[in-house]
């Protein structure tokens, strides 16, 4: 996927700045920044529910505007960050509806279908709270689920905004772990929001660091991750240790703290 000199303005703030970038395909991106700096305004212009004001995005070489929705949804799956659903529907009904793109008057449910449903319902770990009410089910398997949705629409591309949010440690780390391997195994490129620097770091391939709607640093995590680019990035100043050969970002210093 490439972006290229996209701008995007809400009225007359101009939130993205010219922005040009390549998404590599078969690897994980991941987009980092402070609140309010155009990650999710980033993240819906590519996913195709924003227009852009200038430049655009292109998918193999097609503007994804002259792509409609339905072949569109073939080729990118979207985890939003906030994902509602009736409280009645059932894992299996939700994972279901991600078959939707093809469906038509013509074609319903068929064996391929359920065939894919199960899969996902495998991969995701959800098989076992099949036909459990999503209302039921806890925050780390409701994010499985919806993740179930976007996996059955069987593309090659998945976006998910922070995906992590609201989960606590043990759930942000299954949830890290089902995306990599989602990324290894079934080679998806995935392009993903995240908020802690650390997940970043060892979670992606790439990172793309947005402020003030310019991209200011991308690359390969330890290469772009320094004090001075965290400093440019989030206007702190952070210790980052190294062990057995990686990065950690200490998330507090010293001199912070009540102690
Ligand atoms: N519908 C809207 N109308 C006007 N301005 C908006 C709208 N949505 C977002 N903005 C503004 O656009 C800017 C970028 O917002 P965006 O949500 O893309 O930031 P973000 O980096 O995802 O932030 P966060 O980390 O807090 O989620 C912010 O200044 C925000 O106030």
């Amino acid at each position: 996927m490439e972006i290229r000199n996209l701008s995007f303005q809400y009225g007359k703030q101009l939130i993205l700045k010219s922005i040009s970038s390549h998404i590599q395909r078969g690897k994980i991106t991941t987009i980092i920044g402070p609140n309010g700096c155009g990650k999710s305004t980033l993240f819906h212009l590519m996913t195709k529910n924003l227009k852009p004001s200038k430049g655009g995005i292109y998918l193999e070489n097609r503007n994804i505007k002259d792509i409609s929705l339905k072949e569109f949804s073939k080729q990118v799956a979207i985890v939003h960050q906030y994902n509602t659903v009736p409280a009645d529907v059932t894992v299996r009904r939700l994972i279901a509806y991600g078959r939707t793109p093809y469906l038509s008057f013509y074609r319903k449910n068929n064996n391929e279908d359920e065939e894919i449903i199960e899969w996902v319902m495998k991969i995701t770990g959800v098989y076992k709270m099949k036909d459990q009410p999503i209302a039921t089910l806890s925050g780390g398997e409701r994010q499985r689920a919806f993740i179930g949705m976007a996996l059955a629409q069987k593309t090659n591309i998945l976006f998910l905004d922070e995906p992590t949010t609201y989960l606590d440690i043990h759930y942000q780390i299954e949830i890290l772990n089902l995306i990599k391997k989602l990324n290894r195994d079934f080679h998806m490129t995935i392009v993903m929001i995240l908020h802690d620097v650390n997940q970043a770091l060892h979670y992606s391939h790439e990172i793309i660091g947005l402020k003030e709607g310019r991209i200011i640093v991308q690359g390969n995590n330890d290469k772009i991750i320094s004090r001075s680019t965290l400093h440019e990035i989030f206007n702190v100043n952070l210790k980052i240790v190294k062990e057995k050969g990686k990065q950690y970002v200490l998330a507090v210093s010293e001199k912070d703290g009540l102690l």
